[in-house]
């Protein structure tokens, strides 16, 4: 098991491959298992509702047995209270188009949570589905001195039951026994949805209670000793806070400081191959499409990749050990304030990477209100396209010296660019609680799971993926882009005669002109209005325009060596300022908006979002330009 190539499955001898759906309350581990079972890399993540969509894989058994498997999103009961539970609900029931009822569900268990996790088993087994209980955790459980009597169980619930640990190799083979024993699958007569209300909630608490009783051995303490001590100080209400604060400041020193040096190898990297480029290919448009077009576009967007991977080495490690549901918890009360849950903090942190996924990660709040203002205020937060625009601007504009001796001043502003994002995502947020008319606060229900070290292999999985999510966007999107900004930028050329750059005259100084009389007033010159135009598609291109564009800009031989440096000597601090402010608020992605239309089910929100980010860019724009020059900027 565990191979990738496995996730194909075939079976001599089944007619149709059963299908295995994996079930239980959020963050037991099921996403970890189905990555065990079929090789997958599914996201896993400690806290609940990490999966938001079921997902489907294979696997085949030592015995030759193919399964169909399905990784569903966690659910505390059947009865569904938020749109991801819906989607369990209805896979579990078959009410799903298209699918019928799962043949065999495993419903998995946190061993160290029973009382909260059995519930969900018993309403499970009224649907009579074969069912397997996959004790999972059991390392944990172990560890703390629980003692399950796995037999016990089995007999009071009437299922098989195995132990599992799905987080290590091997930590599977318990439930692959246990589902050869099965075979084949006894026929099953699946029972309406209703059946699962057919007893009391009351008298399921006490079944589950009574065979707790007989299976469970509790130590006299059981509870995780370390991670209550950790988080005595880290829940503390006034050192939590403080120590939340310090963390995410830390965080964007180390991007500045330790991104340094890599990024420098991959400049000096592209500058050679441009170098050699240059002295390998006579002058030509060719010539100019590949050096000035796409390593000057291309190149100049790569650089940042040791930033963007050092964020997310951060935000993955505080993930997986379980710090972000702290997080949550100590947010809630200043969410709170302008009327936001607190289970909106993990769809809006998810949007410091993509507000794509941030956006469908709103799907585990269940007021709906809620949900529409989490999803309208997800791309204030600063995602990860927008860092190489600021990356870029902050070194050109901003001095790399200490300040009090202690911070780096770049560190400080991209802080302080990040936290604009925040602050003006929770004046939108309190603006539009107060028009869709004020409510009562719902209380933050959420679990928080035990600490522990993050898994090496998950962190260098999930850095695996952002890389290659960035790379890929690199090499098609940002690719395409940029080569067609060269051919709008080349073509026509200069007239005879001509007494500006012949970018000017080209097809994208058109634009860039025509756009000027809009912008000017924010302090952006024609350059920048070109670059915005691709931006529009993906913020990042910005970059790669702004290099295509003062690449050609430049008559003669001059050919920028890097952009930082024509920037600052030609833009003022002021227009710079400007475009910053600019990218903390404007809605530069369609792939967002079109995100937003799906999962509101209306087009109609996704113009109000486009709508009131350029109202709140221009003015944001227009404020800081204006008050950047009445100060000598
Ligand atoms: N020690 C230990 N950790 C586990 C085990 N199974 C899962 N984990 C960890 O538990 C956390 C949650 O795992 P996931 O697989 O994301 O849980 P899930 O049930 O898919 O959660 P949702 O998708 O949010 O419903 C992760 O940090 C895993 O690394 C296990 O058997 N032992
Ligand atoms: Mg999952």
């Amino acid at each position: 098991m565990g191979a990738v190539d496995k996730a194909v499955v075939s079976s001599p001898n089944a007619v149709r491959t059963p299908m295995l759906a994996l079930l239980g309350n959020p963050n037991c581990g099921k996403t970890a298992l189905f990555n065990r079972l079929t090789g997958a890399r599914q996201k896993v993540a400690n806290y609940a509702g990490v999966t938001i969509e079921r997902k489907e894989g294979g696997f085949t058994t030592a015995a030759g047995n193919g399964f169909r498997v399905l990784d569903l999103p966690g659910a505390y009961s059947l009865n569904a209270q938020t749109p991801d539970e819906e989607i369990t609900r209805d896979v579990v029931a078959g009410l799903r188009k298209g699918d019928a009822a799962p043949d065999v569900v495993v419903c998995v268990v946190n061993a160290t949570n029973l009382r909260l996790n059995l519930r969900l088993v018993l309403e499970v087994k009224r649907l009579g589905l074969p069912m397997v209980l996959a004790l999972n955790m059991v390392d944990v459980a172990k560890k703390r001195g629980l003692v399950v009597d796995a037999d016990v169980l089995s007999r009071e619930l009437g299922m098989p039951v195995v132990e599992t640990v799905a987080v290590q190799a091997g930590g599977e083979k318990s439930l692959l026994r246990a589902l050869d024993l099965m075979w084949p699958l006894p026929v099953s007569t699946p029972q309406p949805l209703a059946a699962i209300d057919a007893v009391g909630v009351e008298d399921t608490q006490r079944e589950v209670r009574r065979i707790l009783d007989l299976a469970l051995t509790e130590p006299a303490h059981a509870g995780d000793a370390l991670s209550e001590k950790i988080d005595n100080v880290v829940l503390h209400p006034v050192l939590g806070p403080v120590i939340l604060a310090v963390l995410m400041f830390l965080v964007f020193q180390a991007v500045f400081s330790w991104a340094a040096a890599p990024m420098d190898m991959i400049k000096d990297g592209v500058e050679h191959l441009a170098k050699w480029m240059t002295a390998s290919m006579p002058d030509g448009v060719l010539h100019s499409l590949l050096v000035d077009g796409v390593m000057g576009g291309v190149g100049g967007v790569l650089v940042f990749l040791p930033q963007i991977l050092i964020l997310f080495f951060f935000i993955l490690f505080l993930e997986d050990c379980g710090y972000l549901p702290r997080a949550a918890f100590l947010l809630d009360r200043l969410m709170g304030g302008v009327g936001l849950s607190g289970r909106a903090f993990i769809p809006l942190l998810s949007s410091f990477a993509c507000a794509i996924p941030g956006v469908m990660a709103a799907r585990t709040i269940q007021n709906r209100r809620d949900r529409l203002v989490t999803i309208m205020i997800a791309p204030l937060m600063t995602c990860s396209a927008r860092l190489p625009v600021y990356a870029l601007l902050i070194s050109a504009f901003i001095p790399d010296r200490a300040v009090a001796g202690l911070f780096n001043l770049q560190g400080l502003v991209l802080f302080a660019l990040y936290f604009a994002g925040i602050v003006s995502a929770m004046a939108v947020a309190y603006v539009m609680k107060r028009f869709m008319g004020a409510q009562g606060k719902h209380p933050l229900m959420m679990e928080l799971p035990a600490y522990h070290w993050p898994h090496l292999r998950n962190l260098a999985l999930g850095l695996w993926e952002r890389a290659k999510i960035f790379i890929t966007r690199v090499g098609t999107v940002i690719l395409t882009l940029t080569i067609l900004l060269w051919v709008l930028s080349s073509f026509p050329g200069a007239p005879e005669g001509a007494t500006h750059p012949p970018i000017y005259y080209s097809l994208a100084g058109i634009i860039g002109r025509g756009l000027e009389f809009i912008f000017a007033p924010i302090g952006f010159n024609w350059q920048i209005c070109i670059a915005l135009v691709p931006g529009m598609a993906a913020r990042e291109v910005a970059v790669g325009a702004l290099g295509t564009v003062y690449a050609l800009s430049q008559t003669g031989d001059e050919v920028a060596q890097t952009l930082a440096p024509i920037i600052s000597a030609t833009w003022s601090l002021a227009t710079a300022l400007s475009l910053l402010a600019w990218y903390v608020f404007a809605p530069q992605c369609i792939a967002t908006l079109s995100t937003v239309r799906r999962e509101t089910g209306s087009a109609r929100y996704a113009w109000l979002m486009a709508g009131y980010l350029f109202a709140l860019a221009y003015v944001a724009s227009f404020i800081t330009y204006h008050v950047a020059r009445a100060l000598g900027g």
